[in-house]
């Protein structure tokens, strides 16, 4: 274990409540380390720490606001941010999420690559329905996720939470924006193969319709373990013209018209790439050939939906949860690995891998931030100065006031038309700060709703109405 390494006393104070276990990951702004709670061993944390940019610019005000936003947010299928750490000396950032063992980019790989077989129907559906659930109450909040991806998307291993499907890396895009940005040389390839043909296409405003495109894609690749638009990246800096996988999209889904989507003409590569974009013409030899799906079936009619070019009219996380495909047998369950069918075959899926060479690099020689100075799981940041968010001004593409009180009486009543007992549900009704919501139930309750999810037989309430009973 790598804890015992290095000299303890010039550790931060905040890293001493963990016991570092070795790297799982990296990506584009950082690397991801499992950890263990000292006091509660059985707990397991991911840290994220993100590398600094070479301008070595820390995190802006901005970026904080964001971050103490995120830490509002509570949901069931999404991934929760448990504290934050700011190294003062350098500004250099730590969050500490929740520990989930799988990932679809880790299950999808293993269901090609090792067992050669097609995720069952109950698993796909069960991470779509969970998926959009947690998106579903993201954009209700005003969050978009921007960078949905296989990788992103995690399901909780064995424990109470077995099979639970959570987003990750939610919100991130804009702390990465400013000022932490992505690192040209740490040789992490960015995926554009789940981005919107509007941003591919130059859009400046755009929706969390672009997060439902990735949906789509991700929902075909669960199908066919197939990556369904496999565009070559072109690397430069800013935003280069991703051609290849507006091709690889075109090629399927056949050519956008400004008949179908009316603001196509206003996009600027639209405008300006006149020989590739509108010149070419595509033949579409039709989206259900490449899913291997009957037009007819219900999971072709969603996922066609989902792969609307025009994002206006775009299938909404809400109404996708609302689509037959649901509610046709098998039902989606909590937990999405485990089909409740007896019987069915149990995919036993590889544990994640530690590199327990790899430290937080330069830990040793951070000085412990007054501040950030014991942390608790509760408490957080520490920082005086990064408290009280509720007054900052929102982020641009976060609507205030009015509008963000009807958007939370639409969200009650999308969330109750799935009879979603959700806390951000309850909380939309009497307009609580999301700090609130975040707050578990009480033991006794808490305790009530795990007998009434047995009894149910399919887990967390807000799942589609059983029509049948599993057992
Ligand atoms: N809370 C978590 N629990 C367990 N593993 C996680 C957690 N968050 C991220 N990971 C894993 O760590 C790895 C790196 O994640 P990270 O989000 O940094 O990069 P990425 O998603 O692969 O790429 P990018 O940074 O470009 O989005 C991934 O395999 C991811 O599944």
């Amino acid at each position: 274990m790598m804890s015992n390494r290095g000299n303890n006393m010039n550790r931060p104070e905040w890293l001493q409540q963990y016991d570092l276990i070795g790297k799982i990951g990296e990506g584009t702004y950082g690397l991801v380390f499992l950890a263990k709670i000292k006091s509660n061993r059985s707990k397991s944390i991911a840290i994220k720490k993100f590398k600094q940019s070479k301008d070595g610019d820390g995190v802006s005000p901005t970026a904080i606001r964001e971050i103490m936003l995120l830490r509002e947010i509570s949901h069931e299928n999404v991934v929760k941010l448990v504290n934050v750490h700011i190294n003062h000396m350098d500004m250099s950032l730590y969050l500490a999420f929740d520990y989930a063992e799988h990932d679809l980019y880790e299950i999808i790989r293993h269901h090609r690559d090792k067992v050669n077989q097609a995720i069952n129907q109950y698993t796909v559906k069960s991470i779509l329905w969970q998926l959009l659930n947690g998106l579903n109450y993201l954009h209700s909040n005003w969050i978009m996720h921007r960078d949905l991806k296989p990788s992103n998307i995690l399901v909780m291993g064995d424990g109470e939470e077995q099979g639970v499907v959570k987003i990750a890396d939610f919100g991130l895009a804009r702390i990465y924006q400013a000022p932490l940005k992505p690192l040209s040389d740490n040789g992490v390839v960015v995926t554009i193969w789940y981005r919107a043909p509007e941003l591919l296409l130059g859009a400046k405003h755009y929706t969390s319709a672009v997060d439902m495109w990735a949906v789509g894609c991700i929902f075909a690749e669960l199908l066919t373990l197939k990556p369904l638009f496999q565009g070559q990246e072109v690397k430069a800096t800013p935003n280069p013209f991703q051609l290849d996988q507006l091709d690889k999209i075109f090629k399927v889904l056949g050519h956008p018209t400004v008949d179908k989507w009316a603001t196509l003409a206003h996009l600027p590569h639209w405008q300006s790439d006149h020989q590739h974009i509108q010149g070419h013409k595509y033949d579409s030899p039709g989206l259900y050939s490449v899913v291997h799906l009957s037009p007819k079936n219900p999971a072709y009619d969603l996922l066609s939906k989902m792969l609307e070019y025009d994002p206006r009219k775009r299938l909404t996380a809400a109404q996708a949860l609302e689509h037959e495909y649901f509610r046709m047998e098998p039902l989606p369950g909590r937990n999405a690995l485990v089909p409740p069918q007896p019987g069915e075959k149990i995919v036993n899926y590889p544990t994640r891998p530690v590199d327990t060479n790899t430290d937080f690099e330069g830990t040793a020689s951070i000085q412990p931030a007054q501040q950030a100075s014991g942390n608790q799981m509760s408490g957080g940041m520490g920082g005086t100065h990064l408290m009280g968010t509720r007054n900052v001004p929102r982020p641009v593409h976060m609507v205030g006031g009015m509008q963000r009180i009807q958007q939370q009486q639409q969200q009650q009543q999308n969330m109750a038309a799935y009879g979603l007992a959700s806390q951000a549900a309850a909380a939309a009704a009497g307009n609580i700060p999301m700090q609130q919501r975040g707050v578990a139930a009480p033991p006794h309750q808490q305790q009530q709703q795990q007998q009434l999810r047995r009894k149910d037989g399919m887990g967390m309430p807000g799942y589609p109405q059983q029509k049948s009973r599993r057992f």
